[in-house]
């Protein structure tokens, strides 16, 4: 089997893909992959690094107001299909499947003009623009979310869940925890902004360093790449306690994530799937600059069933979060409880549900 996999820009779009592609090659070793994605986006790292086929085409995303540049992204897109139709050409997939992102657009419609099986995998409660408009060309539409279905055409819409869920699941063990240089034995908090990373997480964590260090919790804080210099040098002003170990990026984060008892995240969906696969409570902080605000929308359906709670951007200090954390860590019933709501949100079989949906569309 021939497999073309697009998705980018953001951890979001890319982990849920190579989640994917893992599954498929555990079971059919024989399969092979072409990943469609750009240069500048983070699949250009994320991908290469795992050995799998990749090449690059240029596209980049619509601007919501009327612009000049979106003129330019219009000539790009007809441009970026007359690619993919060459390297779908060449490469003659059995299907295409896109997992989100710009880029997934003159691909996965490139492919459905070829008449190959295509698919679009959408992770948010509310759908982007890229795999709105790709779900009138396509063939099935994967969703994680019941609200994303009325999005899309009826009769193309599929549950799955996200393949990333499947990817997570597994034995816990904390001996990631002390590679970090941190406890075995101590209650763990994850802080990360997302793929990434969220300055206005990174600053109410900063404001907390001397509170955390007389807390009995330990704490794994992720910067984001692009502020971890920044962070390391306000950090080493404030100085930093030994219960806190500070990363630019985990690339193992599922290994981290079975280790610990509370994430403070955005409300990324892909972090909410494994969130909920896993059963760990959280606090979600929904990014407000996203499309249609659709983070808080994906963090409220953890809240509603109170497998997570939610802080507003607008209300988040150090104090507040230090408040949070406690509410939860400090309660060992709250955690029960709110362990078994996300437990009982979580798809861990998606890969396995968005796997049959391929198949039966190539044999369709
Ligand atoms: C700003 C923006 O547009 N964000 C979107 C993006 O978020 P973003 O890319 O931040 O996505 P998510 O939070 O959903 O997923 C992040 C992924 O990166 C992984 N990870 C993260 C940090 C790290 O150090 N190591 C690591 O491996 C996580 O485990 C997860 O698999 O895609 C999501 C899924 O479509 C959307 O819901 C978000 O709104």
């Amino acid at each position: 089997m021939k497999i073309v996999v697009s998705g980018g820009g953001t951890g979001g779009h890319i982990y849920p893909a190579l989640a994917l592609i893992r599954t498929i090659q555990a079971k059919h070793p024989n399969t092979e992959f072409l990943y469609i994605g750009t240069e500048k986006g983070l699949e250009s790292k994320l991908v290469t690094r795992e050995n799998i086929p990749f090449q690059s085409i240029q596209i980049t995303g619509i601007k919501r107001s009327i612009s000049l540049e979106n003129i330019k992204t219009f000539i790009r897109f007809f441009k970026g299909v007359k690619d993919c139709k060459r390297l779908l050409k060449s490469f003659k997939p059995d299907v295409v499947i896109g997992t989100g992102g710009y880029v997934c657009g003159p691909v996965v419609y490139a492919a459905a003009k070829q008449k190959i099986p295509t698919i679009i995998h959408e992770q948010n409660s509310i759908p982007g623009l890229t795999n709105k408009f790709l779900s009138r060309y396509v063939n099935k539409v994967a969703t994680c979310f019941d609200s994303a279905g009325e999005f899309f055409p009826k009769e193309k819409v599929v549950l799955t869940g996200n393949p990333r869920a499947s990817e997570v699941i597994g034995e816990q063990n904390k001996d990631i925890l002390q590679s970090l240089g941190l406890s075995a034995n101590k209650k763990t908090v994850l802080i990360v902004g997302g793929s990434r990373g969220a300055r206005p997480i990174n600053e109410a964590v900063i404001k907390s360093l001397a509170e955390f260090a007389e807390k009995p919790y330990q704490i794994v804080y992720v910067t984001g790449e692009v502020h971890f210099n920044e962070v390391e040098k306000e950090v080493s002003l404030v100085g930093k306690p030994e219960n806190i170990v500070v990363a630019p990026f985990i690339h193992n984060m599922p290994d981290l994530l079975r280790g610990v008892d509370l994430v403070i995240s955005r409300a990324g969906a892909t972090t909410l799937a494994e969130i909920t696969a896993l059963g760990l409570p959280s606090i979600l902080i929904p990014s407000p600059y996203v499309t249609n605000n659709h983070q808080e929308k994906n963090a409220s359906a953890l809240t509603e069933k109170g497998a997570a709670t939610m802080l507003l951007e607008n209300n988040l200090t150090g104090p507040q979060l230090i408040k949070s954390i406690d509410e939860i860590l400090l309660n060992d019933e709250k955690i029960m409880k709110m362990k078994k709501a996300a437990k009982g949100m979580g798809i861990p079989d998606a890969s396995d549900r968005l796997f049959k949906v391929m198949q039966d569309v190539i044999e369709y």
